[in-house]
């Protein structure tokens, strides 16, 4: 008796502790766009099983703007969905967990409020962004709260890292927080690696 057909093989879909672009569908009609910018049961279903506990907005005036690296250590670590509603950022998450091949190393990738783009950047990244414009909102869903006791830091230019800024390091508007985070060296990871690399795809088959 012949074999049955295989089955079409499930979509491989990147695990939760790997870095993600997600782009929703517009509908467009006359009057516009209509769009689910974030659907539970849909995004489950495509393997990024979360739960948000807050909705972060930040406004920045000026172009050349960094906010970053930050991360939350446990018990509070937080996965982040990031996007854009006004202008265009260039959003980094950089891969900070012991142990792992590709420790230090990042994805970098634009957000824009005209395309509507998201970034998951799971629970063991340093997360940081710059503004590509003046007047950029952007706002992020998360996966724990806001707790200061747990925050920490990576320099944004630390040399180890290399991050292409699109901003010379002198010429950027930081926080005062940002300019006291050290680099990679003698850095302490609160993170450890779950055998998932960095690997650059980003976008969902
Ligand atoms: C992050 C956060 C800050 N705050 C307060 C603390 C402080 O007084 C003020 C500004 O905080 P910060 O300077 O840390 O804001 P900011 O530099 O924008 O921090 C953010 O940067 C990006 C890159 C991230 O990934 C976020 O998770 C967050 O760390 O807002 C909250 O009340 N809740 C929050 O969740």
């Amino acid at each position: 008796m012949p074999a049955a057909p295989a089955a079409d093989p499930a979509p491989a879909f990147p695990p939760p502790s790997h870095p993600r672009l997600i782009v929703p569908r517009r509908f467009a009609d006359r009057r516009g766009w209509f769009c689910e910018t974030w659907n539970a049961a849909r995004l489950a279903g495509q393997g990024l099983d979360v739960v948000f506990v807050q909705d972060n907005q930040s406004w920045s005036a000026r172009r050349g703007t960094i906010r970053g690296l930050h991360f939350q250590a446990p018990p509070h670590a937080q996965g982040k969905l990031v996007r854009a509603v006004r202008g265009r950022i260039l959003d980094v998450a950089v891969d900070i967990r012991r142990g792992s091949p590709t420790y230090g190393r990042f994805v970098a990738v634009e957000l824009t409020a005209a395309g509507g783009e998201q970034l998951w950047v799971p629970v063991g990244y340093a997360h940081g962004f710059c503004t590509l414009e003046d007047d950029c909102d952007v706002v992020y869903k998360v996966t724990d709260v806001y707790a200061p006791a747990c925050e920490g830091g990576l320099a944004f230019d630390d040399p180890a890292l290399a991050i292409p800024w699109p901003v010379a390091p002198g010429e950027a508007s930081l926080s005062d927080k940002d300019t006291t985070y050290g680099g990679l060296a003698g850095f302490e990871s609160p993170f450890a690696y779950d055998g998932v690399p960095l690997r650059p795809e980003l976008v969902v088959p």
